[in-house]
């Protein structure tokens, strides 16, 4: 049997497959963000492994564990983890959708002019490395005492092995990898003021990094396992539903909005903010384009039009008012990566009349995030990169009215696949299951998983909703001299 363990924003899953790839157990445990100032988005490290220790224990509690070959790591990326040389944490982690390096980032890419280059992606304010020289800037004692830097779910590794070590999807994400080599770029490092001493080592996904501690494998009623590096949560959750070939891409409805594509070398589009990474098996990369706030909008939009829940809203837009002028809504609830890098756009409604009630708002705003969504597949297409199957996976996809509509709105065939929501725990599991068995072929561990339903456009609906795109974008351009940036 194997683990993985998924960090994630809103929480700590974990998961146990066994050798034919049967989920026989999952327990979450709920995490929660802190946003102490306008841009700013952090969480206490140590709350993730009281939440890891907790989740390990629950599925202690409902399975026998003896027989655990291997454990697999994933989780949230780029947020930036700090220890001093005590191993002592010295400020809260700033996450994947914090906002307040914008300055930093046009700072580091003067002082690296090859940045683009080296990493494959335009320096943006969620990623690691520009955080830390927010760090430098404006906390330089803190930073004086930084002895290694983490990302999230290696924290959780450092604290089950002690050993400090990363996987290459994950590592892409900081801005300090050489992408195409797979090696930490000591130019981009330098400019940061930092060296390969405050990283930790790099694996590939499927390696194994270390041990569990005997004490932690006696305490969740299993012996001392491999910890397999894994991934970063999109590259896990791409392993996960079977995607590690050039053509395979998904589309992921979470808290962010992901449309991620595989690639057997190393291509980017950075102009357009289109993210450029290694994928979580040697020899392949990725590429992704990156929505902040996806699923979250329609959170949001349940309370904030009082419908209540996401299912309640999503029933409420399915049978809104077709016979009035649509309503626009603009996701950026907290800032956009792809395609605009903009950490100060905002969410609009636009378009608003008497006619328009709760239902109508609803259905804007799951159109609206269907749009954004639909404007990064089309700036990651601008590479070359045609992908030649697509599988929605994540917590938004749980619904057929929005599986269509997605086909409806981008125009592009969507595949949805039984246990798909699983999500990247079952990506981490898998790439433990790989570690055991390093001479099986990839494809008899990384089967796609069973197709459930196919949802083709509808052309009539994909040619109205190209007129509305159309409309959609101009809001966002008329209104962003109105917005810092
Ligand atoms: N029945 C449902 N139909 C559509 N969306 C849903 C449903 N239930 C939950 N969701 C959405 O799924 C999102 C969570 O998805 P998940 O993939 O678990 O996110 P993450 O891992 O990013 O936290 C929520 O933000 C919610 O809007
Ligand atoms: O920043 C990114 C990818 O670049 C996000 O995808 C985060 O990795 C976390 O996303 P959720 O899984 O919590 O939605």
């Amino acid at each position: 049997m194997y683990i993985g363990i998924d960090l994630g924003t809103s929480g700590v899953k974990a998961i146990l497959l066994d050798e034919q790839q049967h989920i026989l157990g999952s327990h979450t445990e709920s995490l929660t963000v802190s946003r102490p100032h306008p841009l700013w988005s952090e969480q206490d490290p140590e709350h993730w492994w009281q939440a890891a220790d907790r989740a390990m224990l629950a599925l202690k509690a409902k399975q026998d564990l003896s027989s655990v070959r291997a454990l697999g790591l994933t989780g949230q990326m780029h947020g930036a983890t700090l220890l001093d040389n005590k191993q002592q944490v010295l400020r809260p982690a700033i996450l994947w959708n914090d906002g307040r390096s914008f300055a930093q980032c046009r700072t580091l890419e003067t002082a690296v002019p090859r940045s683009r280059q080296i990493t494959g992606n335009l320096m943006m304010p969620g990623f690691t490395a520009p955080k830390l020289c927010w760090v430098a800037e404006h906390e330089p004692e803190i930073f004086s005492r930084v002895d290694k830097v983490l990302l999230p779910k290696d924290y959780l590794r450092w604290r089950m092995t002690g050993e400090f070590a990363t996987d290459m999807s994950d590592a892409a994400g900081t801005m300090w990898l050489d992408v195409g080599r797979r090696d930490w770029s000591d130019e981009l490092l330098d400019a940061c003021g930092l060296n390969r001493g405050h990283m930790p080592q790099l694996f590939e996904g499927n390696q194994i990094t270390s041990t569990l501690r005997p004490d932690l494998a006696s305490r969740w009623g299993m012996p001392p396992v491999p910890v397999v590096a894994g991934g970063g949560d999109n590259a896990a959750g791409a392993i996960g539903v079977g995607l590690y070939r050039q053509g395979q891409a998904m589309l992921s409805l979470g808290t962010s909005g992901v449309y991620f594509a595989v690639s057997d070398g190393f291509l980017s589009n950075p102009e357009k903010a289109v993210h450029s990474f290694c994928h979580a098996l040697p020899n392949t990369w990725h590429l992704m384009s990156v929505m902040l706030s996806a699923a979250s909008c329609l959170d949001w939009a349940a309370k904030a039009t009082g419908l209540g829940s996401v299912p309640a809203l999503l029933d409420a837009a399915a049978g809104s008012r077709a016979d009035i002028s649509p309503a626009f809504f603009l996701p950026y609830l907290s800032g956009e990566r792809t395609p605009h890098n903009n950490p100060n756009a905002t969410g609009v409604f636009w378009g608003l009349t008497h006619d328009h009630g709760p239902a109508e708002l609803a259905r804007a705003v799951v159109e609206g995030v269907s749009f954004g969504l639909a404007d990064g597949m089309d700036v990651l297409h601008e590479t070359g990169l045609r992908p030649d199957s697509i599988t929605l996976i994540g917590g938004g996809a749980r619904s057929a009215y929005w599986r269509q509509l997605l086909a409806d709105i981008s125009g592009h065939q969507l595949d949805y696949r039984t246990g798909g929501d699983v999500g990247p725990a079952l990506g981490a599991a898998r790439l433990a299951q790989l570690s055991c068995h390093p001479d099986t072929p990839w494809s008899e561990i990384l089967p796609p998983l069973p197709l459930e339903a196919s949802y083709r456009p509808d052309k009539n609906r994909h040619g109205a909703y190209l007129e509305q795109r159309r409309t959609f974008r101009q809001i966002y351009l008329q209104l962003t001299p109105l917005t810092d940036v």
